[in-house]
């Protein structure tokens, strides 16, 4: 197994990416569009070059100014969201492909393309063009050429992201039975957070060339430090001063009542921001009055009110809708306290038209402090 270490910069996409993966872990790579994930994993594969700093695959140093160890020197597999099959070879031999030019003898490298079909569902499929494939089989053939190299490091790059929901699903499982086999240290790039907490032990999030927060996955995504995983899974986070565990300080003078979430313990590996980097997992001690931290809740706690609600529960707070948007059955109210914080509220039809909330409209909004948690940063 092989740690992946990058300390790179890319001068070209104002790049400065800091990375440390632990041996046979796998990392979700999170980040907006033109973040740097796709820069990242090109710096691992070889296929770009750093302006300074390294990347190391174990000890061995494979890319720093001057020296470049090319791609299939690496021992890397790269999996992208088109699976790329070679048109012209028959199924077996686009999967012996890998084995083959690697050295490995023509009727041994058709005996690990076929078991390596065999172990993704798709053995049936050996004898046809890759042309007669469909998309999803086409991925599946592809991890199982991926993996018939032997990589030691293996790259996904939006694996799923082609694929129709039910054939995903399907990849999904391939995927987590295929990779936990085979404990290769793997960098996964997703804007799904099923697929992260599916697949991944660690989470790295990547922000204008930047990762700025690396740590367990469950973890980071339970519990956002930040706006991009919040949108990700889908939740409430209000910034604010811890002045007690169970109470945060917004700062417009609200403030907010929940359940204490402390760190909790985290076994396995999981990956750091890489060596020079001042980021990492908060100490106990930031738990201290005064820290910053995060009231985290779903929409779907939170109730809206046309008028001050009786019996002053514990958080009610003033605020103006801004937008209402149709979801489904459900109607996203999306409000804003009067410090500005977004906070957003999933209603039914029924509730969000006899209320009258249309945008501009002052309500309350009102949540349990057993449905809200708080946590440093
Ligand atoms: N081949 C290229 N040449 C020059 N700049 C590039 C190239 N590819 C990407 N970039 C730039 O580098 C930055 C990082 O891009 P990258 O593809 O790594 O982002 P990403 O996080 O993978 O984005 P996405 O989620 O949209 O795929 C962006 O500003 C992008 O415009």
């Amino acid at each position: 197994m092989t740690a992946v270490t990058v300390a790179a910069q890319v001068a070209t996409r104002s790049a400065d990416l800091q990375l440390s993966a632990e041996p046979g872990s796998i990392t979700a790579v999170v980040g907006p569009n033109g973040a740097g994930k796709s820069t990242l994993l090109q710096l691992v594969s070889g296929q770009l070059r750093p302006s300074a700093g390294e990347v190391r695959l174990g000890d061995t140093l494979v890319a720093v100014p001057g020296v470049h160890v090319p791609t299939h020197r690496r021992r890397v597999a790269v999996l992208e969201q088109r699976a790329l099959l070679f048109d012209h070879l028959d199924v077996l031999d686009n999967v012996a492909f890998g084995p083959r030019a690697r050295g490995v003898r023509p009727a041994a490298a058709r005996r690990r393309a076929r078991a390596e079909l065999d172990a993704v569902g798709c053995g049936d499929l050996a004898a046809r063009r890759a042309w007669e494939v469909s998309g999803g089989q086409a991925q599946r053939i592809a991890l199982a050429r991926a993996l018939a190299t032997d990589p030691q490091v293996v790259l996904l790059d939006e694996p799923l992201a082609a694929l129709d929901a039910s054939v995903a699903a399907a990849m999904r499982s391939l995927l987590r039975e295929r990779l936990r086999a085979e404990h290769r240290t793997t960098l996964l790039v997703t804007h799904d957070a099923l697929d992260a907490l599916a697949l991944a032990d660690a989470l790295a999030l990547v922000e204008d060339g930047r990762v700025v927060d690396a740590g367990p996955v469950v973890d980071r995504l339970t519990r956002p430090r930040g706006s991009f995983v919040a949108d990700l899974v889908d939740v409430n986070l209000l910034p604010g001063r811890l002045c007690a565990p169970d109470r945060l300080d917004l700062p417009g003078g609200d403030h907010v009542t929940g359940l204490a979430s402390g760190p909790g313990p985290h076994p396995g590996p999981h990956p750091s921001p890489g060596p020079g980097s001042q980021l990492g997992n908060a100490p106990d001690a930031a738990q201290a009055p005064g820290a910053t931290g995060f009231a985290c809740f779903a929409p779907a706690a939170v109730a809206v009110h046309a008028d001050p609600p009786g019996g002053s529960p514990r958080n009610h707070w003033a605020a103006t809708v801004a937008t209402v948007e149709p979801r489904g059955a459900l109607v996203r109210l999306r409000c804003v306290l009067a410090d500005g914080s977004p906070v957003a509220a999933d209603l039914t039809l029924a509730a969000a038209a006899e209320g009258g909330l249309t945008p501009g409209r002052r309500v309350w909004l009102v949540v349990k402090a057993a449905q809200v948690t708080l946590y440093a940063r």
